[in-house]
């Protein structure tokens, strides 16, 4: 039985808003688009003409208070996740809030209670895990193919320099959020936790190199320990491009999320037989469904393999219709583990100061 696609409100009209309602025009059988709502009522305007949007509003309250609208899309910022994700639930709307889910273990904590109490669905948006590479290799690892996972190494890395002016850009005020560690470093910590996790790390340690003049933190590497299961190997940074691979490390073998493995389309499965070296090596491809003509027409993608957003909301258009809160491809349980890590490393990082 066909079921009835979810409608949207999208809060904010910026470039990530811009790639996820560019990939739900895929998949208008499970999504539609009525509401855009910015800080400006003409940019909305704008924004909703250019994508057919019907209804545009000036703030991002009235999106949480359109009735047309059953999940509200959180793209703004993420210092303002929180409290325009507690305005949508508030207003019976179920979330769907873009990473990092928010900038505190103690709001993201409040955000999944708020939800449930509501009976509202609340995912954050790591995407990742709807690809079909990354469900692949997760149908892989559940299945003993690399034997038992003990090591997952994971990076993620670009020149922030090549969008971004130092030091007046968004990627460099600490105000607005800026720094690798909420923009870059969800990426990694979520990988691990797919492989190692729920459970929160048993020890967290972060290293880094902070901006002299903004404070931010322009690199880190985080180590994790899992407690009887295995070590995390994490790095992320916002002024060089990294190889941006994942693997996932097993005792018969390993599993690689090809670059861009936040946003993959390809792994490479290799499986030991006795003796060291003794390997062989399997390439899966999962090319991207191309986008239809309006896709184009209407100013194409800002980020990598965006048209993957497709599978996330396909995903969360399945939950809802089928009456969940929350999706098992990434639970409130791991949202909340990787805030925790986040924060312990801000934390020792000392990112709250300029020195
Ligand atoms: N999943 C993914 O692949 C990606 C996720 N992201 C996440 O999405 C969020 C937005 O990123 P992105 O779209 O790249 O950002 P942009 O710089 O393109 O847009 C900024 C967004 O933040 C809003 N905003 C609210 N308050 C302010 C303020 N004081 N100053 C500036 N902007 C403000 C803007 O709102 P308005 O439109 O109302 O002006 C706009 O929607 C971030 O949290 C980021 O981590 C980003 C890129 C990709
Ligand atoms: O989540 C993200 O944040 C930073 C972007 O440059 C990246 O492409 C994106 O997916």
């Amino acid at each position: 039985m066909e079921l009835p696609p979810l409608s949207w409100g999208i809060m904010g009209a910026g470039r990530v808003c811009h790639d996820f309602v560019q990939a739900l025009k895929s998949i208008p059988h499970a999504a539609k688009v009525k509401t855009v709502g910015c800080r400006e009522l003409e940019r909305s305007v704008e924004f909703a003409d250019q994508h057919g949007i019907p209804n545009r509003v000036g703030s991002y309250e009235d999106v949480a208070k359109d009735p047309e609208v059953d999940i509200c899309y959180i793209g703004m910022l993420h210092p303002f996740h929180y409290e325009n994700a507690v305005t949508a639930l508030q207003n019976g709307k179920h979330v769907l809030v873009e990473k990092p889910s928010t900038c505190s273990e103690c709001d993201t904590k409040a955000l999944v209670r708020l939800a449930q109490e509501k009976g509202l669905f609340l995912m954050e948006g790591m995407w990742t895990r709807f690809f079909p590479a990354v469900e692949k290799a997760q149908e892989l690892v559940k299945s003993g193919t690399i034997g038992k996972v003990v090591a997952v190494h994971s990076d993620f890395g670009f020149n922030g320099g090549d969008v971004a002016n130092y030091p007046d850009h968004i990627f460099y005020n600490l105000n607005l959020g800026g720094g690798g560690l909420f923009y870059v470093a969800p990426y990694p910590v979520a990988a691990a936790m797919q492989f190692l996790g729920p459970a929160f790390p048993s020890r967290i340690a972060a290293a880094g190199v902070k901006d002299k003049l903004t404070g931010v933190d322009l690199s880190g590497a985080i180590s994790l320990h899992f407690e009887g299961k295995g070590i995390a190997s994490l790095t992320y940074n916002i002024e060089a491009e990294t190889p941006e691979e994942t693997i996932i490390i097993g005792t018969e073998g390993r599993i690689k999320l090809l670059s861009p493995a936040h946003c993959p389309t390809a792994i490479e499965v290799t499986t030991k037989a006795i003796g060291r070296g003794n390997t062989t090596t399997i390439r899966h491809d999962f090319p991207l469904p191309d986008p239809p003509a309006s896709v184009d027409a209407s100013g194409g993608f800002n980020y990598p393999n965006s048209n993957g957003f497709q599978f996330e909301a396909a995903a969360i258009h399945k939950c809802i219709r089928g009456g969940r809160t929350s999706s098992d491809q990434y639970t409130p349980d791991e949202m909340l583990a990787v805030m925790h890590v986040l924060e312990e490393c801000r934390t020792q990082l000392k990112i709250d100061s300029v020195e």
